[in-house]
C-alpha cells in the first residue's frame, strides 16, 4: 500500500517526540531550581537527624506550573544524593486522583516500597503499621509525595485525612520513618481543615507561580533542542508560543499547554509536508488547542456538581447576552436558577465564591475586579475559554452523570 508506506517513509521536523509527552521528566527544569533548593533546605532533616520529625512540604499553584516534574526530579535526586551518604531513603509519588481512597493510596505506596504485604482483610491502618514495621526492619526512610492532593482532601472523610496526616499520632513508632509533599492546586480546600490537622500540613508552603512568556520560551527552546531536528523550529514560533501563554502577557502560564502547542504546531508541519515549524503553524496550533480547552476539558471532567453547575450559569450568561464578564451578584442568580431547573439545592454566597476561586486558578475562570460602579466595586467573571457547542454538551453531559450517578 504505498500510501501508507509514503506517509511512513515522509521525512519528519521530529527528532525525538517522546520528549514532548506530559510524562517525560527532563533532566534540567529551568527557572524551578530555586524550589528545589527550597526542597532540599526542608528534607535536610532527614539526613541530620533521621527519624527524629516527620518532614512536611506543600507545593501549591496553578495547573502546569511544574510542580510534579519539580517534586519527581528532587525526589529521585535527593534519594541519590542521600543513599551515598549512606542513608536508605525511597521517594514514592501517588497521584490521589487515582489513588483517590486512603485504602488505594496505602497499597500504592507498598507496591511502590515492593513490600510484600499480605493484603487480603487488613484495614488501611493497618497496612499502613504493617509498612512502617518494613521500613523499620530494614532502617528505610520513605518521601511520600501525595500529587493532586486537595482532591483527596475534598473527597476523602476528615478522619482519613487525619490519620495520614497525623501519622505519628496513631502510630506509636519510636522513628518517624515517613514525611510528606503535598501538592495541591491551591491551599482552599487544605485550609478547610480544622486546625490540629492543617497545622500538621502547612509547613515548608512553596508556591509555584505561573510562568512568565520568557520563562515559557526557555523551557521551550530545551524541549525543541531535545524534541526536534537541528533548525527545524523557528525562534519565532518559540517566541510566539511562550508569548501567547505568558501569565505576564494574559496567558495561563501553563507549561503543559505550551508544549503541547509545540508539538500540535510540529505535527501539522509534518502534514504540510513543511521541513520546519512556522508561527503560522503555531497559530493554527493554538486556535485548535485552545478552542477545544482541551486542557479546560480535562479539569471539568473531574469537578464535582457544583462547580459543574456554575460553570454551566457562566455558559448560559455568555450565550445570551453576548457579553463575556458578569458581575458575582448576576452570576449567582444564574447559578440559582440553573440549580431550581434541576432540582439542585444552590450552595450559599461564601460556598459559590469558594468555587469562582478554585475554577479561576484551573484556568476555567477568569475574573477580576471592577472598577467603582454603581454599587461599589465587585468581582467580575467571564469563561477562559469559548463557549463551543461541544463544549456546553460535555458540560451538560458531565452534570447528567453527576446527578444520575447519585440517584442510584
Ligand atoms: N521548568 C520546567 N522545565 C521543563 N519542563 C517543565 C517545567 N515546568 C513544567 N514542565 C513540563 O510541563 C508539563 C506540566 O508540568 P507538571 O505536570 O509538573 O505541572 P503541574 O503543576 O504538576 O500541573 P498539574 O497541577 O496540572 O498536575 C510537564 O510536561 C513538565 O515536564
Amino acid at each position: 500500500m504505498d500510501i501508507i508506506s509514503s506517509e511512513l517513509n515522509a521525512p519528519s521536523v521530529f527528532r525525538e517526540k517522546a520528549v514532548l509527552s506530559p510524562d517525560y521528566l527532563p533532566k534540567r527544569l529551568l527557572h524551578r531550581e530555586d524550589k528545589i533548593r527550597e526542597l532540599t533546605t526542608a528534607f535536610k532533616e532527614v539526613i541530620n537527624d533521621p527519624g527524629n520529625t516527620s518532614v512536611r512540604a506543600v507545593i501549591w499553584g496553578r495547573t502546569g506550573t511544574g510542580k510534579t516534574a519539580t517534586v519527581k526530579l528532587f525526589g529521585r535526586s535527593f534519594k541519590e544524593v542521600v543513599n551515598k551518604k549512606g542513608i536508605k531513603v525511597e521517594y514514592v509519588h501517588i497521584n490521589c486522583h487515582r489513588q483517590r481512597t486512603l485504602y488505594l493510596l496505602t497499597l500504592e505506596v507498598a507496591n511502590t516500597l515492593k513490600l510484600p504485604i499480605p493484603v487480603r482483610g487488613l484495614s488501611s491502618q493497618e497496612v499502613f503499621k504493617v509498612i512502617h514495621d518494613y521500613l523499620d526492619r530494614r532502617n528505610i526512610y520513605v518521601i511520600v509525595a501525595l500529587d493532586e492532593f486537595d482532591y483527596f482532601v475534598n473527597t476523602s472523610p476528615q478522619e482519613d485525612v487525619y490519620f495520614l496526616v497525623r501519622l505519628y499520632d496513631e502510630l506509636s513508632a519510636a522513628v518517624k520513618r515517613i514525611s510528606y509533599i503535598f501538592i495541591a492546586r491551591d491551599l482552599s480546600y487544605i485550609n478547610s481543615l480544622d486546625k490540629s490537622v492543617k497545622d500538621h500540613i502547612l509547613r515548608n508552603i512553596i508556591e509555584f507561580k505561573p510562568y512568565s512568556s520568557s520563562e515559557l520560551y526557555d523551557i521551550l527552546r530545551d524541549r525543541v533542542t531535545e524534541a526536534f531536528q537541528e533548525n527545524a523550529v523557528m525562534d519565532e514560533t518559540i517566541r510566539y508560543i511562550a508569548d501567547v501563554n505568558g501569565f505576564d502577557k494574559g496567558g495561563s502560564g501553563n507549561a503543559r499547554l505550551s508544549i503541547e502547542t509545540l508539538e500540535l504546531a510540529g505535527e501539522i508541519a509534518d502534514r504540510e509536508r513543511s521541513p520546519i515549524v512556522t508561527v503560522e503553524h503555531a497559530k493554527l496550533a493554538n486556535s485548535k488547542l485552545n478552542q477545544e480547552a482541551s486542557i479546560i476539558l480535562d479539569e471539568i471532567g473531574d469537578l464535582e456538581l457544583h462547580n459543574l453547575l456554575l460553570i454551566k450559569a457562566v455558559m448560559n450568561l455568555t450565550k445570551r447576552y453576548k457579553d463575556d464578564e458578569f458581575p458575582m451578584g448576576r452570576v449567582e442568580e444564574e447559578y440559582q436558577q440553573v440549580c431550581r431547573d434541576l432540582g439542585e439545592e444552590p450552595r450559599r454566597h461564601t460556598q459559590v465564591y469558594e468555587y469562582v476561586r478554585r475554577l479561576r486558578l484551573m484556568g476555567v475562570l477568569n475574573t477580576r475586579q471592577s472598577g467603582k460602579g454603581l454599587r461599589g466595586r465587585t468581582t467580575l467573571i467571564s469563561l477562559a475559554f469559548p463557549v463551543t457547542q461541544d463544549l456546553e454538551d460535555y458540560v451538560n453531559k458531565q452534570i447528567r452523570v453527576r446527578i444520575n450517578t447519585r440517584e442510584e
